[in-house]
C-alpha cells in the first residue's frame, strides 16, 4: 500500500473509523475514500456494489458496523445481527467482486466461548458456548471472520481479519444506554461531579475483569496489519492486561475528581466474566500497545469535555 493508494474507510464517522483516518492522514495517505450511512447504506447491497464498482478501491478498512455495550446487545439482538451480517457480507463481496488488493476486517474479542481459558487464543473460537448477552453480534463477527477466510481460500483474496478487545478514546459512543463501559463512567462521574450528586451507579457486581485498547492503537495496530500481516488466520489485537471493572470506576473517579461513593445495580448483566486477549501472535508479527490505561482514560476525558462543550 502506497502513499496514493485508493483507501476506502467504511465507518469513518465511528470511534474506530476516525481514528484510523487520522492516523492514514499523519501518515501522509493522500487518497482515502469514505461515506457516511445517510450517503451509502452498506446493508444495501445494489448501492455497494455500485459504489464499489464506480470508487475502485484498492485497500479497504471495514470499521463499519452497528455496534454497542452489553445493555444494546441484550436489547437488540435480531438488529445486531440483520446489520453487521449484511454490512460485512456486502462489503467482502463488492471487494471481492472489484479485485480489491487487501480488506482488514474488524471483529469483536466477544466472538470467543464464554468460559474460555484465559488469555484466550485465536484458536480457541467455536471451543463453546458464547455469552449470551452479545451472542447476536458475535455471531456475526465471527461469520465475518470466516467469509474472510473463505473468500481467501476459493478466490484467493487477500482478506484480514483482527479481532479487538474494547476499545476506548475520542469519538466514543457517550450514550448511558447503549455506550460501553468505560464512556459510560466518564459521563456517570462527570455529571454527577458537576450536579454534587452523592454516589453513582455501577451496573452489575463489578467484579467482571476487561481489557481495554485506546482507539489510537488499534488504529496504528490496523496499519501496521494491512501493510506487513497476509495471513488466513485471525489476529487478536489487545494490551494483554485486564482490570476489575469496580477498579476501573474507580480509576475513573479518580480521573474525573468524583469523590462520591459507588453503588451497584444488580439487575444489571455482568456479561462475560473475563475476555483477556492472547496477543503473543500479534507481538510475534512484532506490535504491541503503547497507551497505557490511566494516560489514555485521562486524554479521553480532555476529548470528553472539548466535545461536550457544556461540560467544562
Ligand atoms: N468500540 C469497541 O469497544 C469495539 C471493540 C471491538 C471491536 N469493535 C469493532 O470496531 C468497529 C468500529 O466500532 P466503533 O466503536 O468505531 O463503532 P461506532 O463508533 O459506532 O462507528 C460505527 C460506524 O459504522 C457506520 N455504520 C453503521 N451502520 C451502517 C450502515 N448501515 N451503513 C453504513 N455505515 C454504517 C456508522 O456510520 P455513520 O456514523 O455514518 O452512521 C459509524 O461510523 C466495528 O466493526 C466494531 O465491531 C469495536
Ligand atoms: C467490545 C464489546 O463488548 C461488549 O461486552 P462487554 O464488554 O460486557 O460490554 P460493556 O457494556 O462495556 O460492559 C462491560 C462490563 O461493565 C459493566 N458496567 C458497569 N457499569 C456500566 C455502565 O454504566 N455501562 C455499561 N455499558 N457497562 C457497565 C457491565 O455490567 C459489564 O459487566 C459486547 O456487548 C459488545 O458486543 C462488544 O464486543
Amino acid at each position: 500500500m502506497n502513499k496514493n493508494s485508493k483507501i476506502y474507510i467504511a465507518g469513518h464517522r465511528g470511534m474506530v473509523g476516525s481514528a484510523i483516518i487520522r492516523k492514514l492522514q499523519v501518515e501522509g495517505y493522500d487518497n482515502i475514500i469514505y461515506r457516511s450511512s445517510s450517503e451509502l447504506d452498506l446493508t444495501r447491497q445494489a448501492d455497494v456494489e455500485q459504489f464499489f464498482k464506480e470508487e475502485k478501491p484498492e485497500y479497504v478498512f471495514l470499521a463499519a458496523a452497528k455496534v454497542g455495550g452489553i445493555h444494546a446487545n441484550n436489547t437488540y439482538p435480531a438488529e445486531f445481527a440483520y446489520a453487521n451480517l449484511m454490512i460485512e457480507s456486502n462489503v467482502i463481496h463488492a471487494s471481492y467482486q472489484n479485485d480489491v488488493k487487501k480488506l482488514l476486517f474488524l471483529g469483536s474479542s466477544c466472538i470467543y466461548p464464554k468460559m474460555a481459558e484465559q488469555p484466550i487464543k485465536e484458536e480457541y473460537l467455536l471451543g463453546g458456548y458464547l455469552e449470551q448477552t452479545n451472542e447476536a453480534y458475535a455471531i456475526a463477527k465471527i461469520a465475518g471472520l470466516k467469509m474472510c477466510e473463505y473468500y481467501n481460500r476459493q478466490y484467493g483474496t487477500n482478506f484480514i481479519s483482527m479481532m479487538p478487545t474494547n476499545l476506548y478514546g475520542p469519538n466514543d459512543n457517550y450514550d448511558l444506554q447503549n455506550s460501553h463501559v468505560l464512556p459510560a463512567l466518564i459521563r456517570k462521574f462527570h455529571e454527577a461531579k458537576a450536579s454534587g450528586a452523592e454516589e453513582v451507579v455501577i451496573w452489575g457486581s463489578g467484579t467482571p475483569r476487561r481489557e481495554f485498547l485506546h482507539v489510537d492503537d488499534l488504529a496504528d495496530a490496523s496499519l501496521f496489519l494491512m501493510k506487513h500481516y497476509n495471513g488466513n488466520e485471525t489476529v487478536n489485537v489487545g494490551t494483554g492486561k485486564d482490570i476489575p471493572i469496580i477498579e476501573l470506576a474507580e480509576l475513573v473517579a479518580e480521573i474525573v475528581g468524583f469523590e462520591g461513593q459507588l453503588r451497584n445495580d444488580p439487575t444489571k448483566p455482568d456479561g462475560t466474566p473475563r475476555k483477556l486477549l492472547d496477543v503473543s501472535k500479534l507481538q510475534s508479527i512484532g506490535w504491541e500497545s503503547k497507551i497505557k490505561l490511566r494516560d489514555g482514560i485521562r486524554s479521553t476525558y480532555q476529548s470528553f469535555l472539548q466535545s461536550h462543550i457544556g461540560a467544562v
